[in-house]
């Protein structure tokens, strides 16, 4: 009789551990070679009632090796005659282990937003930086400042810091710490050498030092892009985990329209766009007069997108020295109000927790919640470790051939509590 038209309920379930067993005599395991069962990978089989538990020792593997044997693993249980379900439960790393690879990664960044402009000297620096130290300002954790502009690294010189970088014991940049924040840049590393960074030297460059320097915990990175939509930018938006941006721009009808165009750029590359600040909107003169320099610009308008905040020329915007200025404190409130708006973090009953669950159990149950959504429908997946590397897998689930195709409207990973992720996904 073929497999597939055998009824479960018709085959007896005694000896179906032996059964199953056999069936994994044929799994090789390509790390030792011989059988998963000889090579003591596959530590336990047992059943209860038609479902299937097999233990594996798959934590030591490489993520891509322990994912394809769990998956081997799972459907030979499931071919074998009188088993309904199967569970592969690969050994959970200890906190210890998980805390030691996270260590200083980006992982133990909860949000980052990166500032860009159309424009070159709009004041797009001036805003990150400010936004930085007013987010630092309402917490108790840690904020970071990440100089994303090779050719023209200003951070250094405004915050008035400069190298050179050291390198912790595991050989990562060690950020620069000013005033409430921590910085990168490569202005750091370079010092006042020329920068002759070029095209893929320059895109790696940009990914290599953020992945490098040993942020530590942070609650919120500020990366200050580069202006324009040049390679480094469109690099920076496909490979940083952006959750928002903010665009920078002046009240001219030129920069406006050019900012519009860059949104199209954020848009396309699936970054939410939390909206723009418009600055050097008006002007104090001597004669004690505010002069709005374009009276009848409608810029919300024109940009299809909030204003977060509107700044005055003003020398105390670009003072770094005392407190941050009203009006960035109102702005730092504004785009934690779009965060908020983007990623709804109350997780709705029937989010799926996967928390407590091995790596492999945890792709396979939230593949299966995945596969069952129909396009529009949001997915919520609740882990104890950073989810991130699953949106690969759940695009390819859907036949996409990476997460950064059409197989999402959105996905956003946010960390809620040091072991608590929300994964958030719009099919
Ligand atoms: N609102 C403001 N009031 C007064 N001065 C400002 C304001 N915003 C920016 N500036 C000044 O304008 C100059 C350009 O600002 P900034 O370096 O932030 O621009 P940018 O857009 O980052 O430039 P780049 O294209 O070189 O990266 C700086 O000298 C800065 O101090």
């Amino acid at each position: 009789m073929a497999k597939d038209s055998l009824v479960p309920d018709e085959v007896p379930a005694d000896g179906l551990a032996d059964r199953v067993r056999n069936g994994l005599r044929s799994v090789e395991n390509p790390v030792s070679g011989g059988s998963v069962l000889e090579s003591g990978l596959v530590t336990q089989v047992s059943v209860d009632e038609r479902t299937v538990h097999v233990s594996a020792s798959l934590a030591e593997l490489e993520e891509p090796i322990a994912d394809d044997i769990a998956e081997a693993l799972r459907r030979t249980a499931l071919s074998t005659p009188g088993v309904e379900q199967a569970t592969i439960e690969g050994e959970v790393q200890s906190p210890d282990e998980t805390a030691a690879e996270r260590v200083d990664g980006p992982a133990n960044v909860d949000t980052v937003i990166a500032v860009a402009s159309a424009k070159g000297g709009v004041g797009k620096t001036t805003v990150a930086a400010q936004l930085a130290r007013a987010l630092a300002t309402g917490t108790d954790r840690d904020v970071g400042l990440f100089d994303a502009d090779l050719y023209g690294p200003n951070v250094p010189n405004l915050l008035n810091i400069d190298g050179p970088v050291s390198a912790t014991a595991e050989g990562r940049a060690e950020p620069i710490t000013a005033g409430e924040l921590v910085t990168m840049s490569v202005g750091l590393i370079a010092n006042d050498e020329p920068l002759a960074w070029r095209g893929a030297m320059a895109h790696e460059a940009v990914s290599e030092l953020f992945e490098d320097t040993a942020w530590g915990e942070l609650e919120t990175l500020v990366i200050d892009l580069p202006p324009g939509t040049g390679d480094i930018v469109l690099t920076a938006l496909q490979s940083l985990p952006i959750d928002g941006a903010v665009l920078v721009t002046t009240p001219h009808p030129t920069s406006v329209a050019d900012t519009s165009r860059s949104a199209t750029l954020f848009e396309e590359n699936g970054i939410p766009l939390l909206g723009t600040v418009v600055n050097m909107r008006e002007f104090a003169c001597e004669c004690g007069r505010d002069h709005d320099l374009f009276p009848d610009a409608n810029i919300e308008q024109a940009l299809e997108q909030p204003v977060l905040s509107e700044l005055p020329f003003e020398e105390r915007i670009r003072d770094f020295g005392g407190d941050v200025p009203a009006e960035i404190v109102t702005l730092a409130d504004a785009v934690r109000d779009r965060l908020d708006e983007i990623v709804d973090l109350s997780v709705p009953a029937h989010a799926l927790d996967l928390r407590g669950l091995s790596r492999p159990i945890r792709r396979e149950q939230a593949i299966e919640e995945f596969r069952a959504t129909e396009p529009g429908e949001t997915t919520y997946l609740l882990t104890d470790a950073d989810p991130s590397s699953l949106e690969t897998e759940l695009a390819t689930a859907v036949g996409a051939d990476d997460a950064s195709g059409d197989a999402f409207e959105r996905s956003v990973v946010r960390r809620r509590a040091p072991n608590e992720w929300v994964m958030v996904v719009v099919r």
